[in-house]
C-alpha cells in the first residue's frame, strides 16, 4: 500500500483515514492513524505523545499559576526583547526536557531560546515551538497556549545539524498543533491529513477526541485585530478594517494567538497581526508561531498569507524572523488582500 507523504506543501483535506469515535483516548487515536505518516516508524507518534506529557504538565502549572510562584517576569528578555515570564521559561524547560527524553528530535529552536538547542543525538526530527503563546495575559487568567512545528531534519541523522534542518520552509512540516490552556485545555494538531482536537479530563489525565476533522468555515463574522495599534496600519489594512465594520462584524481580541485562532477557526472569523511602526515586519514569529497555525488553517479549509504570499512558502532566513499575518477563513483572508 503506498503511504502518502502528506507535508504541509500538499493543501489537500484528506482527512484521518481511520474515523474515530469522539472520546477516543489520544494514545489510541495516534497508534491507529499512524500508518499514514510516510516514516511510520513511530518516532512522531512518540513525539506527539512527548509534546502531550508535556503539556499537562504546564497545564497543571497553569491551572494553579495564582497560587504558586509562577506569576511575573523573571527578569531576562528573549531574542524577540520581549520580557520573559517565570511560565515562559518554565514551559520552555518541561518541553524540552520531555522532547530531548524521547530521543527522536535532533534540535529545538524555541521563543524562549536566542540559538538552536542541539540535542546531540541520532534524532530524524527537528521541533519549533512557541512553549507560552500569549504571555501578556499569563497574570491575568486569560486563555493562553503552546505552539509546535514537527520538521524531519534534511542532513543525515547523526551528523552536525545545518541550517537547511533549522530554516525550513512551513510547507515541510510533517506535523504541527497546538495545546490551548482555556477553560477547557486542548490539543490540536495535524499530520497533513486533516486537524483533530482532543479535550484534557484532569480526573483521568489523559486528551480525549472531542472535534474530529475540524473544519474551518470559509467565511465569518468575526475580524480580531490590535486596534490600538491602528494609526501606524497601512491604509489597506485600515480599508479592510473599516470594511469589516461597515460589515458588521464582530471585533474579538484576546491577545492569545492561539485563543484568538482556536476561536475564529470554530465560528469563522479572521486575525491579523499587520506591519506596524513599532513591528515594521509584523510581531509574530513566522519559525515558531505561524507556521503551525498556517499549517493548520489550510488542512482545516482556512488560509493563512503575509499580506503577500502563502506564509508556508515564505523560506525562512533567521531562527526569531517575524512576518505580517493575515490568517482564518478563506474568503475572509482573500478580502483582507483585496485592499492592497
Ligand atoms: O499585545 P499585542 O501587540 O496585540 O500582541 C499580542 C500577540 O502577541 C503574542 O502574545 C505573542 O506571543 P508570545 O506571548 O508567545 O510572545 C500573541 O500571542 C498575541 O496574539
Ligand atoms: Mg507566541
Ligand atoms: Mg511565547
Amino acid at each position: 500500500m503506498q503511504r502518502s507523504i502528506n507535508k504541509a506543501n500538499t493543501p489537500s483535506i484528506e482527512t484521518s483515514r481511520i474515523a474515530q469515535p469522539i472520546g477516543s483516548p489520544l494514545d489510541r487515536f495516534i497508534k491507529n492513524n499512524q500508518d499514514q505518516f510516510a516514516y511510520a516508524s513511530g518516532e512522531l507518534s512518540q513525539i506527539l505523545r512527548d509534546i502531550a506529557l508535556a503539556s499537562k504538565v504546564v497545564n497543571r502549572e497553569v491551572n494553579k499559576a495564582g497560587l504558586i510562584d509562577i506569576m511575573g517576569a523573571v527578569g531576562s528578555q528573549n531574542m524577540a526583547g520581549d520580557d520573559q515570564q517565570k511560565l515562559d521559561v518554565l514551559a520552555n524547560i518541561r518541553f524540552t526536557r520531555a522532547l530531548a527524553k524521547g530521543g527522536e528530535v535532533c534540535a529545538l529552536v524555541s521563543e524562549e531560546s536566542d540559538s538552536f538547542v542541539d540535542l546531540s543525538n541520532e534524532g530524524k526530527y527537528v521541533i519549533a515551538i512557541d512553549p507560552l503563546d500569549g504571555s501578556s495575559n499569563i497574570d491575568v487568567n486569560v486563555s493562553i497556549g503552546t505552539i509546535f512545528s514537527v520538521y524531519r531534519r534534511k542532513s543525515p541523522a547523526g551528523t552536525p545539524i545545518q541550517q537547511e534542518d533549522i530554516l525550513q520552509r512551513g510547507a515541510d512540516q510533517v506535523a504541527a498543533g497546538y495545546v490551548l490552556y482555556g477553560s477547557s485545555t486542548m490539543l490540536v494538531y495535524t499530520t497533513g491529513h486533516g486537524v483533530n482536537g482532543f479535550t484534557y479530563d484532569p480526573t483521568l489525565g489523559e486528551y480525549f477526541l472531542s472535534h474530529p476533522n475540524m473544519h474551518m468555515p470559509e467565511d465569518g463574522r468575526i475580524y480580531s485585530v490590535n486596534e490600538g495599534s491602528a494609526n501606524s496600519f497601512s491604509k489597506p489594512v485600515k480599508d479592510y478594517i473599516q470594511y469589516c465594520k461597515d460589515q458588521k462584524y464582530t471585533a474579538r481580541y484576546i491577545g492569545s494567538l492561539v485563543a484568538d485562532f482556536h476561536r475564529n477557526m470554530l465560528k469563522g472569523g479572521v486575525y491579523i497581526y499587520p506591519a506596524t511602526a513599532k513591528d515594521p515586519d509584523g510581531k509574530l514569529r513566522l519559525i515558531y508561531e505561524c507556521n503551525a497555525l498556517a499549517f493548520i488553517a489550510e488542512q482545516a479549509g482556512g488560509k493563512a498569507t503575509n499580506g503577500q504570499m502563502r506564509i508556508l512558502d515564505i523560506t525562512p532566513g533567521t531562527l526569531h524572523q517575524r512576518t505580517a499575518f493575515y490568517v482564518g477563513s478563506k474568503n475572509m483572508v482573500d478580502k483582507s488582500g483585496s485592499f492592497s
